[in-house]
């Protein structure tokens, strides 16, 4: 664990508007060891496609602007090396996205878009005599791009790929569009791929066969995977490692076994708690909303919707990342630092013996509604 392929740490990033300047990252800190699936997963709003544009270099600059932090891959720093951050966005990383109609023209054919990405991608000035070099360009090339184009759909089971290749997005369904995109971001054979919420405008099915068929080709390849998603049951699906963001900081990190095992921030708690058992209905579990950037609550962030916040710390202090025991961390005042994991699990378990004076446990979110103290809930996520 001691050579990261990506390395985001206190990464900040504000945008600025009429109503004043929007921090709308905090010390953002995330690491993506080789061949590690990890999973940002958090509300709407709380900042998760920020931090992917940040990596990808794609966040509008301005209205946005980075005021600190690193972002290293394989060690370089890619926020000061400018040169070496389009080089790895062309080689080595992929972004799928989550609307494939934004992404996809609807005047080309499957075939020629993919050629165009394994042709041009990477290539930031493509002029027009590339262009046209190209397509003047060697039989053979163009030959085994298409070839490879086949293998790809085949791979992510579109039914009749040679035949989806002169098609045009409007002619396909939803789960197919999204099945090419995949294989578009994969043709250039990228090391690290960045999924921002794939499959959210998908039927439950047809998301479970893709996250399958994305898990399948990023084990069988040994890829690294950030995976943006609001969706806890997703992120069981397909993560090694969960970070979990709250209003554009992370507030918890662990394995996924650890999080849906072991659950210790009262915000992760609350998420676990929205999963929908049995019916597929996605209810908000936790009252209330993401605070406004432009003045985020003192202290905590989540304080005004913790159940378990304590008066005059988790209103005032500033929080820090905690480690707990090896490979986790938890942002929140009820944990101290170096606090073992069986204290901290005494804690994330014992039911309502610290709720604040203040605010009594109010309906939704976890920590009043955890179970035993076993540490082992039973969540109900494989709807
Ligand atoms: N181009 C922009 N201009 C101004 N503010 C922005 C811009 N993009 C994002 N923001 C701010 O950043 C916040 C976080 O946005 P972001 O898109 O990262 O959320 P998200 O976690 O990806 O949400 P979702 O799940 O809905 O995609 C927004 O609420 C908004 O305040
Ligand atoms: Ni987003």
């Amino acid at each position: 664990m001691t050579n990261p392929l990506l390395e985001v740490s206190d990464l900040s990033v504000e945008f600025e508007s009429y109503e004043g300047t929007h921090r709308v990252l905090n010390d953002v800190d995330l690491t993506i060891e080789e061949g590690e699936t990890v999973a940002l997963v958090g509300e709407t709003g709380c900042g998760k496609s920020v931090t992917a544009k940040s990596i990808m270099g794609t966040l509008p600059r301005p209205p946005g602007k980075i005021t600190s932090g690193n972002i290293r891959y394989r060690g370089t720093d890619l926020l000061a090396n400018r040169a070496e951050h389009d080089r790895v966005k062309g080689e080595e990383m992929s972004m799928i996205f989550q609307d494939p109609m934004t992404y996809l023209s609807p005047v080309y054919t499957v075939g020629s878009m993919m050629a165009d990405v394994a042709t041009y991608s990477g290539n930031a000035d493509v002029s027009w005599f590339d262009v046209l070099k190209n397509l003047l360009g060697r039989r053979e090339e163009r030959e085994s791009i298409r070839e490879r184009s086949i293998e790809l759909l085949e791979r992510m089971h579109l039914p009749d790929p040679e035949g989806a290749l002169d098609k045009y997005p409007v002619q396909l369904s939803g789960g197919m569009r999204q099945r090419v995109i995949i294989a578009m971001a994969l043709i250039n054979e990228p090391t690290f791929l960045l999924a921002d919420e794939p499959t959210t405008a998908l039927d439950v099915t047809v998301q479970n066969q893709i996250l399958d068929l994305l898990r399948e080709h990023v084990t069988d390849r040994n890829l690294s995977m950030l995976y943006i998603t609001h969706n806890l049951g997703v992120a069981r699906e397909i993560a090694d490692k969960i970070c979990i963001m709250y209003a554009g900081e992370i507030v918890e990190v662990g394995s996924t076994d650890e999080i849906f095992d072991a659950p210790l921030h009262p915000y992760t708690r609350g998420l676990l708690d929205s999963i929908p058992k049995l019916t597929g209905f996605e209810g908000d579990g936790i009252d209330g909303q993401i605070p406004d950037y432009t003045n985020p609550p003192r202290g905590c962030r989540f304080h005004p919707r913790c159940p378990a916040a304590i008066a005059g710390t988790c209103d005032s202090e500033p929080v820090e990342a905690h480690a707990v025991g090896e490979s986790r961390s938890v942002g929140c005042h009820l944990y101290e630092d170096g606090m073992s994991m069986d204290d901290a699990m005494a804690v994330a378990t014992s039911d309502a013996t610290y709720w604040s004076e203040e605010r009594p446990p109010s309906a939704k979110a976890g920590v009043g509604s955890a179970s035993s103290g076993t540490g082992t809930r039973e969540t109900g996520g494989d709807q």
